[in-house]
């Protein structure tokens, strides 16, 4: 390390904003020797640019990235157009002291917060308070230095500033580092920016929401159609049954009604000819693959239970010695198991494939033929055999009247009704006729269509 006083500031071009070049600066200034300021100069440093620490102790501070330079924070500050500020905001102070070094600089302000509004200014807007002479921007704060470190630099960054030029700089520099970056505006955008790395997988929030709901739903829905209602009319007390058969009730239902939701936007989307993906479709997928699965153990258990029960049975139907009913009982008991489990293993395995392929590092080694097939094509027999498995489950029951207690249909019926629509939509989309419209709807045929016409054809389809 060298002192910042034995060191003479490399000479570097430095540019007005007014006037920025297309090329980013090679020489870029970080504030702060931390976690982020090291990891982040380390990544620099490997996509070729040379860097600069500005740092409150130049010669004491820890052991930094091979090749960068480090000064104090105003001979630092002298070298570059372009600095980082990798402190904590509750340390952005020492900033207004240098002010006069900072003028006409782009201060990048990576800064986050422990919670939210705990300040009543964002980050961003108090830097550029303390500095008015230099051009904030906010963003790439969603980075992590552990991601830098090991070279994952996946996920979008966002940025915003009130000048161009500078966002632009940062913009270039960001690329090069090989992120994405997105221009969200003004620097009052500031504070949105802040509060993303607050929230916690913001795409499982609505997919997670809706499981739980329905979940919630479905296990009260059946506790009282089957615990209480056993209960209450036979006097059976059979809550043992909550823990494995209830709940290996309402998985399946929970994750069927979860795959046909992945689908039901995409056949509505195909009706009112808005073709376009949802956001939540890879996530809601994926919880409906983690519920399928819970299903397949759950009834790969219950086998286990029935057979214990089964030697039970057999015993007892030994002590009367009647052979044929005995045989018939193992008989259906056996039929009902394997054909479930037959069942069972056929749909996660599906699932499998559908969630694999839908994870990036999977997907990306796909053409996107090969994953639209899988996620279209086997998504939609995945809900198919789903859907028949519910069917043949139950339909021999659906004109019981004992099936109907308290005139409630049991969960499986109510759990096929999303999923019907869904294929038969998906049906009706694939009656040639329909198909035809759609395509040549989808190639822009519509533009020349007087609206009417258009909602028309909607309703006619369906
Ligand atoms: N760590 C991470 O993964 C991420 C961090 N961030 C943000 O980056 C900023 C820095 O985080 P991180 O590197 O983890 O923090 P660290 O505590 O590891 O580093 C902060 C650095 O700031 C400098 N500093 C500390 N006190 C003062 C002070 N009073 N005056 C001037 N400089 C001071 C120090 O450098 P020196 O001794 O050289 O002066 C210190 O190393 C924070 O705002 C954080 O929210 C954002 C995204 C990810
Ligand atoms: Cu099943």
């Amino acid at each position: 390390m060298t002192a910042a006083s034995e060191m003479k500031p490399e000479s570097v071009t430095l540019h007005p904003l007014g006037t920025a070049p297309a090329s980013v600066p090679e020489l870029l200034c970080i504030f702060g020797t931390g976690d982020l300021g090291r990891s982040l100069g380390l990544r620099l440093l490997q996509s070729g640019y040379r860097v600069v620490y500005g740092s409150r102790r130049p010669d004491s501070c820890g052991p930094l990235p091979q090749g960068a330079q480090v000064m104090s924070h105003a001979a630092a500050a002298q070298t570059a157009s372009l600095i980082f500020i990798c402190v904590h905001r509750e340390h952005y102070e020492f900033l207004e002291t240098i002010a006069q070094h900072l003028e006409g600089k782009v201060l990048v302000d990576l800064s986050n917060n422990l919670k939210k509004n705990i300040y009543p200014e964002a980050n961003a807007a108090y830097l550029q308070r303390l500095v008015p002479g230099a051009a904030v921007v906010k963003g790439l704060n969603t980075l992590s230095a552990w991601a830098l470190q090991n070279g994952l630099l996946a996920g979008k960054q966002y940025l915003c500033g009130n000048s161009a030029e500078a966002k632009q700089a940062v913009a270039e520099m960001s690329t090069k580092l090989g992120l994405t970056v997105l221009d969200r505006g003004s620097l009052s955008a500031a504070r949105e920016l802040e509060d993303f790395p607050l929230r916690l997988f913001p795409e499982w929030r609505l997919p997670l929401r809706v499981a739980f709901g329905l979940m919630a739903f479905f296990f009260f829905y059946l506790l009282i159609r089957d615990v209480i209602y056993a209960y209450v009319e036979q006097r059976k007390d059979i809550s043992y049954r909550i823990m494995v058969s209830l709940a290996n009730k309402v998985f399946p239902i929970v994750s069927l009604i979860m795959l046909s939701l992945c689908y039901l936007p995409g056949v509505i989307a195909a009706f009112l000819q808005l073709y376009r993906g949802t956001k939540y479709r890879k996530q809601m997928g994926l919880v409906a693959l983690g519920l399928a699965f819970l299903h397949a153990i759950y009834t790969f258990i219950i086998p286990i239970r029935y057979a214990v029960r089964h030697k039970l049975i057999s015993r007892v139907v030994d002590e009367i010695d009647n052979k044929p009913l005995r045989l018939t009982l193992i008989r259906q008991r056996h039929g009902e198991q394997t054909h479930s489990m037959c069942w069972e293993s056929w749909a996660s395995s599906l699932y499998v494939l559908l969630g694999l392929t839908s994870l990036p590092s999977v997907g990306g080694t796909l053409s996107w033929r090969e994953f639209s097939f899988i996620q279209s094509k086997l998504g939609h027999l995945t809900l198919g055999i789903c859907t028949a498995h519910g069917y043949i489950y139950g339909w021999n029951k659906f004109l019981r009247p004992t099936t109907y207690k308290w005139y409630t249909p049991p969960g499986y019926m109510l759990c096929l009704i999303v999923p019907s629509v869904v294929l038969v939509l998906k049906v009706l989309l694939l009656l040639p006729c329909v198909d035809r419209t759609l395509t040549r709807i989808r190639q822009g045929w519509e533009r020349t269509q007087p609206r009417e016409e258009k909602f028309m054809n909607k309703s006619t389809n369906l």
